[in-house]
């Protein structure tokens, strides 16, 4: 184990089985330090996964007229071409295409009609029931998993394990196919398929082919691979979660290069909070005496916000 990237496998069995505090335990550990961690048993059946990667890349695959007849409206869903997100201090934008799904929510749900960030019905292109009904038993079922991992948090943490459940009444879950074609050989050195980064939200749930490309900062400022490990997640801390535990927890660095020479595959789900949901450091068991180093704020606040600045045209 490097000391420099902690990345543990964690078996998430006991968890999903009622035992949060073990689990807890050893999530501790990691999201301290490096805030990464690989789960196993996380209860994504593989069929599953296999069905949402197969009909995601045959959607990749598809003439652009096809793909571009998804793009987002107002709630950031569907298909996002190559060159969308720039992130905050990269010079490129990122290489890589996604489709993105959320809650699925009628367009007369109130929050819809109040123009509520995020919210909204899902898109889905014409004549793939496959690749919808892949992707929404995906979603569903990293959601489980996502509520499991938050139990186990919650433990950590030294609050009761279901604290998170009423912060996750309609969550903010994000779901992307990403697909990375390999980056053109003229740009070698400035181009990433996600340039360094720290996530937005709370917690990151991330399934990766086996082409690998992912790399995780270490404490001493050094990139280390985060591999594909067969039947693993990879878990990481996101920003939100960072503040909501007064910096307890990591939101580690990040990236994605595909010099592979092949595509690339990865789903990530981003298992955010409600809208509304108040995130105060205060309210996660903070040890008397300690300074909270954040005001309190929404989520959606944030991570909309996260989101925009990361849509921006770069100012030259
Ligand atoms: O595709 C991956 O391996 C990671 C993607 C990622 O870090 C992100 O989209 O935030
Ligand atoms: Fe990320």
């Amino acid at each position: 184990m490097s000391e420099a990237a902690y990345l543990p496998i964690i078996d998430l069995g006991p968890a999903r089985g009622g035992d949060y505090a073990a689990t807890g335990a050893l999530i501790s550990d990691a999201f301290s330090t490096s805030g990464f961690c690989y789960i196993r048993n996380h209860g994504i059946p593989e069929e599953l996964i296999r069905c949402a990667h197969d009909e995601a890349l045959d959607f990749f695959h598809a003439p652009m007229e096809e793909k571009l007849a998804c793009k987002p409206k107002e709630a950031v869903r569907g298909f996002n071409a190559l060159n969308r997100t720039t992130m905050y201090g990269a010079e490129n934008p990122d290489y890589k295409e996604f489709y993105q799904i959320g809650l699925e929510l009628p367009a007369d749900d109130p929050v819809v009609l109040a123009g509520q960030p995020l919210r909204g019905p899902n898109q889905w292109p014409a004549d793939r029931r496959a690749f919808r009904e892949a992707m929404e038993a995906y979603f569903e079922a990293a959601g489980i998993c996502g509520q499991h991992l938050l139990r186990a948090v919650a433990c950590s943490l030294g609050i009761a394990p279901d604290f998170f459940v009423s912060k996750y009444v309609r969550p903010l879950q994000r779901t992307q196919a990403i697909w990375y074609p390999p980056h053109p050989p003229e740009r070698e050195k400035d181009q990433f398929g996600v340039a360094p980064h720290t996530d937005y939200g709370c917690i990151t749930l991330l399934w990766q082919d086996g082409t690998g490309g992912l790399d995780v900062q270490g404490v001493d400022g050094q990139w280390v691979p985060a591999p594909p490990i067969p039947g693993t997640l990879v878990i990481n801390i996101g920003d939100l979660l960072c503040r909501w535990s007064n910096r307890r927890y990591n939101s580690n660095m990040h990236r994605v290069t595909n010099r592979s020479g092949r595509e690339r595959l990865s789903i990530a789900t981003f298992y955010d909070p409600d809208y509304d949901a108040m995130v105060d450091p205060r309210d996660l068991n903070l040890p008397e005496g300690v300074e909270t180093l954040f005001p309190p704020v929404s989520a959606g606040d944030y991570i909309i916000g996260r989101i925009r600045d990361s849509q921006k045209p770069k100012i030259a």
